[in-house]
């Protein structure tokens, strides 16, 4: 069993290139299904969900090459709108198979998300807009099926602000008959990436980025090529590695609008930043002031960077306060770090954060891929070493984790242990 082995590192101090979104590529990759040609991503990183992807894509016929980050994927030859249960709930974005395949053959079965299952993740939004462009859904046992004589274009109007339902509507719409208006939707920079690329194939999506979006259906798509936006996420973690101990850290082909919400939070803080045109520089000092992050839907600070900042708050003197919007229960990571000696304490859906305190290395699991970027920056600032297990999470989202958080002079390694070698950390809580 693969583990992360963490020792206290000292000021960080690198350049590290960022590569493409994971929550984009998740997108534009189903996405592809609805050309009628072939496509070429590029910037598509090698993380675990995209060679999950590949695995869907060889069962339902269509064609996926990957060299480095370009993918070729030909849609031409999919035969099968039925996607193996198993494989479509072994990560979360499973479901924009959903809206493409329904999109292109007028219907599609396929298993329940799986993924960071960090809390309840409903899909009742996804359903719902299905639902308003003529499809009926059923649900059975480990997977549900759509279908639809026709899709027709329709007002959708999300009850809450979601991502992942606003770009499967998208999905789900840009082949459909007429127009389909979507209100309430997110406008989040990967949202704005899919209606990009499906324009670049012919759809006709105008105003994404805005809370309305409007589908013209066309009848096909052609082929064509797209690069994806970079990871902000990964970016916005690399950026705060550099004010655990100070040091300096770049980070490389970024867009740096997408880290608005997080680049605030890092000056709050104590963190002096420098912006390009297509990188960002973060200075720290090693001093670091404590502060209230409320996580929020784009362009708040994303529940995704919530982790990760928790572990940048244990070096700030002071008490802080971290709560979630998004997932108001998305604090698995807490009871890990307090392991390494944060204190810590969860009321009412709020972390409350004493820092400033020193932090010693110890066995911790990641529970999820956040979980798990918040362990790796706690581990680097704890005396001593820190071993992270659920390496399988962290790999669903991170190219080379061990290699790229080296570039910057974090002592980090991938080590392996036999399981039953492994302590069992679940009942040494501290
Ligand atoms: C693969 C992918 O892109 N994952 C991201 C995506 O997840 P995901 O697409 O699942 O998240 P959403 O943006 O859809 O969720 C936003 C909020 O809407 C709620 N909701 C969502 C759908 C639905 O049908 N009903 C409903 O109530 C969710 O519980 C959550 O409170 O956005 C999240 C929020 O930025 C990120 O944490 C994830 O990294
Ligand atoms: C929650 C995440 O991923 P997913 O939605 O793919 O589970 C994440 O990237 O932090």
């Amino acid at each position: 069993m693969k583990y992360i082995q963490a020792e206290y590192s000292g000021p960080l101090n690198g350049t590290v290139h960022i590569p493409g979104a994971k929550n984009s590529s998740l997108a534009l990759l189903a996405a592809a299904c609805l050309a009628d040609d072939v496509v070429t991503l590029e910037g598509i990183p090698q993380i675990d969900d995209i060679k999950l992807i590949a695995g869907i894509g060889r069962d339902i016929g269509m064609e996926m090459r990957q060299n480095g980050d370009v993918v070729t994927i030909d849609p031409r030859w999919i035969h099968s709108a039925v996607i193996d249960p198993g494989k479509a709930s072994s990560y979360r974005a499973s479901y924009y198979f959903a809206g493409a395949l329904l999109s292109k053959f007028g219907r599609v079965t396929i298993g329940f998300p799986g993924g960071d299952n960090f809390v309840s993740r409903p899909i009742d939004q996804h359903i719902k807009a299905f639902q308003a462009l003529g499809a009926q859904v059923q649900f059975f046992n480990d997977y549900y099926a759509i279908e639809a004589r026709e899709l027709n274009g329709a007002d959708i109007y999300f009850d809450t602000v979601t991502s992942g339902a606003t770009i499967n509507a998208m999905l789900a719409a840009a082949r459909a008959k007429g127009r389909t208006q979507l209100h309430n939707a997110a406008v989040d920079p990967e949202v704005v990436d899919t209606a990009t690329f499906l324009n670049r194939l012919g759809a006709r999506i105008y105003g994404a980025g805005t809370d309305r979006i409007r589908i013209e259906g066309v009848p096909y798509l052609n082929g064509g090529s797209h690069a994806v936006i970079p990871d902000r996420l990964i970016a916005g973690a690399f950026l705060m590695a550099a004010g655990l101990r100070g040091g300096q850290v770049t980070v490389m082909d970024v867009i740096p609008e997408h880290l608005g919400a997080c680049l605030a939070k890092l000056e709050e803080v104590g963190l002096e930043l420098e912006c390009g045109e297509s990188h960002i520089t973060a200075y720290g000092n090693g001093s670091l002031k404590a502060t209230r992050v409320r996580a929020g839907m784009y362009p708040g600070f994303a529940t995704d960077l919530q982790q990760p900042m928790t572990a940048l708050l244990l070096q700030a003197r002071g008490k802080s306060i971290v709560t979630d919007r998004v997932y108001p229960k998305r604090f698995a990571h807490v009871p890990q770090l307090r392991r390494l000696g944060a204190e810590i304490e969860l009321r009412q859906e709020c972390a409350f954060i004493r820092g400033g305190r020193p932090l010693q290395g110890g066995w911790v699991h990641a529970t999820d891929v956040r979980a798990g970027t918040s362990l790796i920056l706690a581990g680097l600032a704890a005396e001593g070493t820190t071993c992270i297990t659920g390496v399988e999470h962290i790999e669903r989202g991170y190219q080379d984790v061990v290699g790229s958080f080296r570039m910057i002079g974090a002592k980090l390694s991938m080590r392996e242990l036999e399981a039953h070698e492994l302590p069992d950390i679940a009942t040494t809580q501290r």
